[in-house]
């Protein structure tokens, strides 16, 4: 049976990373989208972008939505401090079977928990049956389209604080500009913008942070 792509980076991740180790899952997967096969983790550029915003936040309870390849989440996972709680979301069986085995491979899959669904009926969930008080950190990683109308759920659901940091990728490549719009000009937000690379290319794509005023 012909591997996908999305097997075919996670086979050179276990043939060549070492197992238990975050930042060489990490490494790896960047070295194989880099010269193989161009694939959407977030990347070596603004993955370190990400690194440094979620050091900052430091977060205890932690959601991305859009896990793919698990890139994203060993990535998030291995900045997390012991006990903290981070679900990732994925609707894409494939993907979601990948990104397991990723996390798992990497040692992080104590920390993750990896929510097969559609987000709009994963995150009316996360109160009650995943005890979820409020988020600290949101990663929003998937079809660009769901970007607004999931960070309105997030706020529907009382998920939010004041304080609780959005961190949208792709805002510029394949764009979100109904999402920009919605942040920059609702008034539930402080937002910033952070420049960057679409991941293993040379066009211009960024992430923007949108704090919770609460
Ligand atoms: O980081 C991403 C990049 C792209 C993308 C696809 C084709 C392009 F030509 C350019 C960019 C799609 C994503 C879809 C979901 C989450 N992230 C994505
Ligand atoms: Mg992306």
């Amino acid at each position: 049976m012909n591997q996908t792509k999305e097997q075919r980076v996670l086979q050179y991740v276990l043939d060549n990373a070492m197992r238990g180790d975050p930042q060489s899952v990490i490494d790896n997967i960047d070295r194989y989208c880099h010269e193989k096969e161009w694939a959407m983790n977030v990347g070596d550029q603004k993955g370190l972008i990400l690194d440094n915003i979620v050091k900052e936040t430091n977060p205890s309870v932690c959601l991305e939505l859009g896990t793919y390849c698990g890139y994203s989440a060993v990535r998030i996972a291995r900045l997390l401090k012991p006990g903290t709680r981070f679900f990732t979301v994925e609707f894409n069986p494939e993907f979601a079977a990948v990104a397991k085995q990723m996390i798992e491979f990497a040692g992080v899959d104590d920390k993750v928990q990896i929510l097969e669904g559609n987000t709009q009926d994963i995150i009316p969930q996360l109160k009650k049956k995943y005890e979820v008080d409020t988020l600290d950190f949101v990663f929003v990683d998937h079809w660009k389209d769901k970007y607004t109308p999931d960070t309105k759920l997030l706020e529907k659901c009382n998920l939010l604080r004041k304080g609780s940091v959005i961190l949208a990728d792709n805002v510029i490549v394949p764009g979100a500009p109904d999402f920009l719009e919605y942040v920059r000009t609702c008034g539930l937000y402080d937002c910033t913008n952070y420049p960057s690379f679409l991941e293993y290319m040379n066009e211009k794509d960024a992430l923007e942070k949108a704090v919770f005023r609460g």
